[in-house]
């Protein structure tokens, strides 16, 4: 049975569909994938038989994706399983903005005893709120939640304006034909009454919401961050609230900086937090997983390129190389040269590494085992499997 680690809470959906298709999970063997949320694998060892690592959720920036591009592990993740989480927990955190219902509750709490009704009446006065009704929305990264966010931002009688400049044409279409669309960030910064951020963590993003940027803000403004700590600088948020410079700032990544501030309100990174998205993202992240150790098909991928064709042929060999020139031409010759008949070949390639997924009918227990360790030995060739297909 093929060994199956997995890190976090992963929902049954997912596991029993694994065991459903043969799969071992968490088992003494060595494992051949992973599936994890956010348990950070910077600094765990990752087992030599590792052939893929799924992130069931979207962002991926706990996995030390480059080191395993260069060792011909593919890594998924699961986009737009949890979007509508996250776009659900944004609403509350914009009500919770404009409205202060925490304290509130305080209060109402704190009254006990005597005429409740009476002392809740005389003295709630303090805890007037705004409408978001007319307001500007900012939001920044518009793709699978910020889509989400920013259409139902248009429900709430919001004006939305959006900044977005890699948005790619899947979430293009989605995005209601109402909303601004900015060619710069700080258009959104000016403009907007809540600032809400839905881009990944990389290098490029880190501070993505500086000193400089919290400054071109209205003071009245709110930021909320459902995104990842280190894209907001708290530190430079908590001065800017300090200053009266930002109204108020709601995160789902706590920050020792942050705590008890009054004007802070922090969730514990349950932006992904329901059941639903944990089973869909669990499954989806289960399906890529099988559909890859089983058949060489890429879904999903965030350091290879995807291929997902029909497996109609006996036999596949997937190939993860390098994306440098003749490098198919190289390997239909080597198929050539062993007399090994292609019946099909795909090949796709995304920045620094290409894929070749290569569909044989005829092909000898020999050619076999010669081909699984040959092919490594062209120079650039990273990883080579070998899908055998039960239905035929
Ligand atoms: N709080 C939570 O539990 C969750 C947090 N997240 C976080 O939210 C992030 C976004 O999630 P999705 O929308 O599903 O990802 P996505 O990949 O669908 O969309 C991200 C969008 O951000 C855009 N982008 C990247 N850098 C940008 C920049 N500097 N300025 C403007 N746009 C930029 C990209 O072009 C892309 O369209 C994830 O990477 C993850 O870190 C996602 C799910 C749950
Ligand atoms: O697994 C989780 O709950 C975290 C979700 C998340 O942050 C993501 O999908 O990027």
């Amino acid at each position: 049975m093929t060994n199956i680690k997995t890190y976090n809470a992963i929902s049954a959906k997912g596991l029993d569909y694994l065991t459903a298709h043969g799969y071992e999970i968490d088992g003494e063997g060595d494992p051949k994938g992973i599936i994890l949320r956010s348990q950070s694998l910077h600094d765990e060892p990752i087992a030599d038989s590792i052939r893929a690592v799924v992130r069931a959720g979207a962002g991926f920036n706990n996995i030390p994706v480059e080191e395993l591009s260069k060792r011909g592990v593919v890594v998924f993740n699961t986009p737009g399983g949890n979007a509508n989480a996250v776009k659900e927990l944004t609403i509350a955190a914009l009500i919770l903005a404009a409205r202060p219902v925490v304290g509130a509750i305080g209060f109402a709490n704190e009254t006990r005893g005597g005429d409740v009704s009476l002392r809740t009446e005389v003295n709630k006065g303090g805890y007037r709120g705004t409408e978001l009704a007319g307001k500007t929305l900012g939001v920044i990264g518009l793709g699978n939640v910020g889509s989400k966010v920013a259409n139902t931002a248009l429900a709430l009688d919001m004006d939305v304006i959006g900044y977005d400049p890699g948005l790619n044409a899947n979430t293009a279409w989605r995005i209601d034909r109402h909303i601004v669309r900015a060619k710069t960030v700080d258009e959104v910064l000016e403009q907007a009454d809540y600032v809400t951020v839905h881009i990944p963590y990389t290098e490029k993003n880190h501070f993505f919401i500086n000193a400089d940027r919290l400054a071109k803000m209205k003071p009245s403004a709110a930021l909320l961050n459902m995104s990842r700590g280190g894209i907001v600088d708290d530190l430079a948020a908590k001065d800017a609230l300090d200053r009266g410079a930002l109204h108020v700032y709601i995160t789902d990544f706590a920050d020792e900086a942050l705590f008890d501030h009054p004007k802070v309100i922090i969730t514990p990174h349950i932006g992904g937090s329901t059941i639903e998205a944990e089973d869909t993202s669990a499954l989806m992240a289960a399906r890529q997983l099988d559909e890859y150790l089983t058949t060489g098909n890429i879904i999903n991928s965030v350091n290879y390129p995807d291929i997902d064709e029909p497996f109609v042929t006996k036999y596949r060999v997937g190939i993860i190389h390098e994306n440098v020139p003749n490098m198919i031409s190289q390997i239909s010759k080597f198929f050539g040269d062993n007399g090994i008949n292609i019946e099909q070949l795909s090949n796709r390639a995304v920045g620094a590494y290409a894929y070749t997924l290569v569909a044989i009918n005829d092909f000898t227990p020999e050619q076999q085992e010669y081909v699984k360790t040959a092919l490594d030995e062209i120079p650039h060739v990273i990883l080579t499997r070998r899908y055998v297909n039960d239905m035929i």
